[in-house]
């Protein structure tokens, strides 16, 4: 039996685990296990899997979505996992660093553990927008450009956020099959090789817009952190908002920040501790 927590926040639901445990157990397979663990029937159920491993003796956020496929980042799971790195005493103070494939992350919590109310400000890194290596296309950057699904002319843009994010600004939602289109997106190689993740932004001011994102490898979430993040930078780059946005997204809200520099975009939001226990593993 495999010992493991479980937190959400904003509604993106994670199991997380060591690497440690994972050893110990005898499980070599990091991809295989997440899609088994996060399988909603026969698993724990989640939209992903974090892994606790220790870089240069400092903690390292190792993401899997629930299809098993590896991710370098998650917004709403970098939350989840500061929050079980304190209730597990593994950081000390209320600002730390914390590790991921695109970058060294600091986060500032902020725990008022009587009220069990947990939230963290993460410094998101710095968003990419010369992306020539990372999709298929010539072009320097990938902004407001035009592609056909299914005979509906959409326009879409491309930032890395830490991981990979498409971004359709709509007018209603409803004019859009999300769940339909999104997957579509999401496997749309022939321009983006390593699939990608898809968010749908709606702005009803200069300090407010709504995301719903598909996402790679999960599908439709609650919310999604980087998206979020991809989302109001997008916003911002193209005038539509101001400096500090409120996020609202279909598990709660978030708030992404910009601070001025390239490196000075920040995301709050909540996290809770769902559940704790021992996991059979299937081989
Ligand atoms: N839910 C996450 C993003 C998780 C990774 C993503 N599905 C990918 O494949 O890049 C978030 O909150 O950022």
């Amino acid at each position: 039996m495999l010992k493991f927590e479980k937190y959400q926040g904003a509604g993106n639901d994670f199991v997380i685990v060591s690497e440690k445990e994972l050893i110990e157990k005898g499980i070599p397979e990091y991809g295989e296990f997440a899609s088994q663990v996060c399988n909603r029937h026969f698993g724990i159920g989640a939209d992903g899997l974090i892994i606790l491993k220790y870089v240069a003796s400092m903690p390292f956020m190792f993401f899997f979505n629930a299809d098993g496929s590896q991710a370098p980042m998650c917004g709403n799971g970098i939350r989840c996992f500061s929050h079980y790195l304190v209730n597990n005493h593994l950081v000390a103070g209320n600002e730390f660093v914390v590790k991921t494939v695109p970058g060294d992350l600091t986060i500032r919590v902020n725990y008022d553990e009587e009220r069990d109310d947990f939230s963290a400000r993460v410094n998101m890194g710095k968003p990419i927008f010369n992306i020539k290596e990372l999709i298929n296309t010539e072009k320097e950057q990938f902004l407001r450009e035009k592609i056909n699904i299914d005979g509906k002319e959409i326009e879409i843009s491309y930032i890395f956020m830490g991981t990979d994010h498409s971004v359709i600004f709509v007018d209603d939602f409803s004019d859009y099959n999300i769940d339909e289109i999104g997957e579509k997106i999401e496997n749309y190689t022939d321009l983006f090789p390593k699939k990608v993740n898809v968010n749908f932004v709606k702005v009803y001011d200069r300090k407010r817009i709504e995301v719903i994102t598909w996402e790679r490898g999960a599908g439709r979430t609650l919310a999604c952190g980087t998206g979020a993040t991809a989302s109001a930078v997008l916003a911002r780059t193209f005038g539509f908002v101001d400096n500090k946005v409120n996020v609202k997204v279909p598990g709660g809200q978030l708030v992404i920040e910009y601070e001025g520099g390239e490196n000075n975009t920040f995301m709050t939001g909540p996290s809770e501790k769902i559940a704790e226990g021992l996991y059979k593993f299937q081989r």
